[in-house]
């Protein structure tokens, strides 16, 4: 590393976070000459968030240290590829992390499923940033981000996503070595290794990977000496650029009995959220399923699913399996009518939570404010748009009309609903808290 890039990371720790210095800045590689210093970013995100967010800072600490001002010139790529001469390259390669490979078990079987990959992930807003988080490490693992953390509700697509980097890292380096495991057998492993003390064996096992991925670390809640010891190779993982990507059923720093330095550790990396996807997108991936499974189903059956069910894409595909089995079973084609007729009972739960008093009921107790003033005519701030939430919400989640709607909220006009659907769409897309919450509210009247 550049010495004075060195002393600038330095300095710049004692004025950011832990988060921020490791997330933004320690990713970078870096090389100084006459003509200034060059930074590296690892991928295209950090380059505009140094840019945007750091560079006045970095510039400022760098002319402190060399006594004069000095030019900082960003791009994407590595600066092992100029030393050898080369261009710097825009697609990274993967890099060999080097102390674990020698001490790797010699016959190493991955046990990956080959079925997740990228190919098969359909893309929609709820889950684009994952996908790119997780290519990004895949394509660079150790440097993008680490840890990569997914985080989000069942069957969201987490565990898909983390075995798509593993299998992409494996594509790109046959002898990458890639653990998957789930929380659970992380935990059995360890007590096991203590039934037959064979410690040692147990961390030489796991320090030894290329990459880690653990599936639904929330399991590691309250048990002390996992955590511990998952500490520990974190520790060791993290400092030898090994990556590691885990997931979370939720945000980490919201899961209780979690210590707080490992919570620490985990904010280290990027923690992305995967939300449930909208309505296209589960048509979408309803209908790359099929496709996939040799399955005909058309446009019309996957919307009529997509809009039946939004619990998760794992219940989506459940109905789908059960419908294709039904259909070769009695030799039908899958049309509307064949779905309504054969899903019946599973579409009437899922279409039960979500009536338009259900959605007020919850609406208020979110907002903290009385059902009766929430359906009343007054229109304070603090009611009217709790007021507009429930009524874009029963639009989207019930078949409900407009007019239909509007009576149910103290007999208003169908137009002041579809105002509300539009207001809320149109602040969603802008305002962060309000996705949030919108996508609160969606998870607990469908999940
Ligand atoms: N965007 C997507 N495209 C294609 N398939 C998806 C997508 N999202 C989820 N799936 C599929 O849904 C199923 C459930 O996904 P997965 O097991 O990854 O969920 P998860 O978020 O890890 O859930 P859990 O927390 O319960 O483990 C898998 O078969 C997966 O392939």
């Amino acid at each position: 590393m550049s010495d004075l890039w060195r002393r600038c990371l330095e300095r710049l720790e004692g004025e950011l976070s832990a988060e921020d210095l490791h997330t933004w800045l320690m990713p970078l590689q870096a090389r100084d000459d006459a003509d200034g210093l060059q930074l590296y970013a690892p991928n295209p995100y950090t380059l505009d968030a140094v840019r945007d967010r750091y560079l006045p800072r970095i510039e400022a600490v760098l002319a402190l240290l060399s006594g004069h001002s000095l030019p900082v010139r960003l791009e994407v790529g590595s600066s092992a590829a100029v030393a050898v001469g080369s261009r710097p390259v825009p697609t990274p390669t993967v890099a060999k992390p080097a102390a674990a490979a020698e001490a790797a078990p010699v016959n190493f079987h991955h046990n990956l499923d080959p079925h997740y990959t990228f190919e098969t992930f359909v893309e929609g807003k709820s889950n684009q940033l994952g996908k790119a988080a997780a290519m990004q490490v895949a394509q660079n693992p150790g440097r993008a981000y680490n840890p990569l953390l997914l985080y989000g509700g069942t069957g969201l697509g987490k565990t898909h996503l983390m075995h798509a980097a593993g299998n992409l890292m494996r594509e790109h380096n046959p002898n990458f070595k890639v653990l998957y495991l789930r929380s659970e057998q992380f935990v059995g492993s360890m007590i096991e290794a203590l039934r037959t003390k064979s410690m040692d064996e147990f961390k030489r096992r796991f320090r030894s990977v290329d990459a880690l991925l653990i599936d639904d670390i929330q399991f590691f809640a309250g048990k002390d000496t996992t955590q511990e010891e998952f500490f520990h190779t974190f520790n060791a993982l993290f400092e030898s650029k090994q990556q590691i990507i885990l997931t979370c059923d939720r945000y980490p720093k919201e899961v209780d009995k979690l210590e707080p330095r490992l919570k620490s550790r985990l904010g280290w990396g990027l923690s992305v959220a995967i939300e449930p996807p909208d309505f296209e997108t589960r048509a979408a991936i309803l209908l790359a399923k099929a496709h996939d499974k040799g399955v005909k189903v058309s446009e019309d059956v996957a919307m009529l699913l997509a809009k039946r069910i939004r619990s998760n894409v794992r219940d989506l595909e459940g109905a789908l399996n059960t419908l294709a089995a039904r259909a070769n079973f009695y030799g039908r084609p899958i049309t509307t009518d064949f779905a309504e007729e054969t899903l019946r009972d599973l579409l009437a739960t899922h279409a039960q939570a979500v009536t338009v008093p259900n959605i007020q009921k919850i609406v208020a107790e979110y907002f903290g404010v009385r059902l009766q003033d929430l359906l009343s005519k007054r229109r304070v701030r603090s009611l009217a748009r709790p007021r507009q939430i429930a009524m874009a919400l029963s639009k989207e989640l019930t078949e409900h009309s407009l007019p239909e709607i509007g009576e149910a909220f103290g007999g208003r006009d169908h137009t002041t609903v579809l105002h509300a659907c539009r207001t809320i769409r149109k602040l969603c897309e802008t305002d962060t808290r309000m996705r949030q919450d919108w996508e609160q509210l969606i998870r607990t009247l469908t999940g």
